[in-house]
């Protein structure tokens, strides 16, 4: 059910972001990430993706998992695992730069938070915030089947009791 991976790699303020030239999230600035290849454990399949658009290979103590988004329609349910990989500023990754993905490029994190900025995929900046906080969550958004919002709950990841936290 959860086959996507997503990364936000972090160097100070910046994020390295990754503006796709196809779909889904085509011409939107969005982490780096893809599909998990079969029985492929998250955090691996995120370092190979990482290693595979941006050629940075990262450690598996440096790649964090921040979260799960699950996306709910009436037929399908699907999702992704969302990473942190913080890395130190001495990474020398020069960009804007060209890739068969896309483009790459590092954007500051008050740039991509900035609530009129529209270049930014779907749900990044509800999301990413309390990611960067620390706080680990499945992120459940639900759509009709016209595709229109109709709810979000998100529930603490690996805490089996609680229940739900209606958060908006
Ligand atoms: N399928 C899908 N992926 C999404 C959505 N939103 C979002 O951020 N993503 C992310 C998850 C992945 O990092 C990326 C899509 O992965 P993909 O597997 O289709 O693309 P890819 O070409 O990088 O994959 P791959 O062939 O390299 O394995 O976009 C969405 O609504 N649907």
């Amino acid at each position: 059910m959860y086959k996507y991976t997503l990364c936000f790699i972090q160097r100070c303020d910046e994020i390295l972001m990754l503006n796709r030239r196809s779909k889904p999230e085509m011409g939107v600035w969005n982490g780096v990430g893809g599909k998990l290849e079969k029985d492929e454990r998250p955090e691996l399949g995120i370092i190979r993706e990482i290693a595979e658009e941006t050629g940075i290979r990262l450690e598996r103590e440096q790649v964090v998992l921040a979260g799960r988004i699950t996306w709910v329609t009436p037929t399908m349910k699907s999702g992704m695992y969302v990473f942190l990989a913080r890395v130190g500023d001495d990474l020398d990754y020069p960009t804007p730069r060209v890739t068969e993905e896309g483009i790459l490029d590092w954007k500051p994190v008050a740039w991509i938070l900035e609530p009129l900025n529209k270049g930014i995929s779907h749900k990044i900046q509800h999301f990413l915030p309390p990611m960067l906080e620390g706080a680990v969550y499945d992120h459940i958004y639900d759509y009709d089947s016209g595709d229109n919002d109709i709810g979000y709950t998100r529930l603490p990841l690996g805490e089996s009791a609680g229940g739900p936290v209606r958060a908006m």
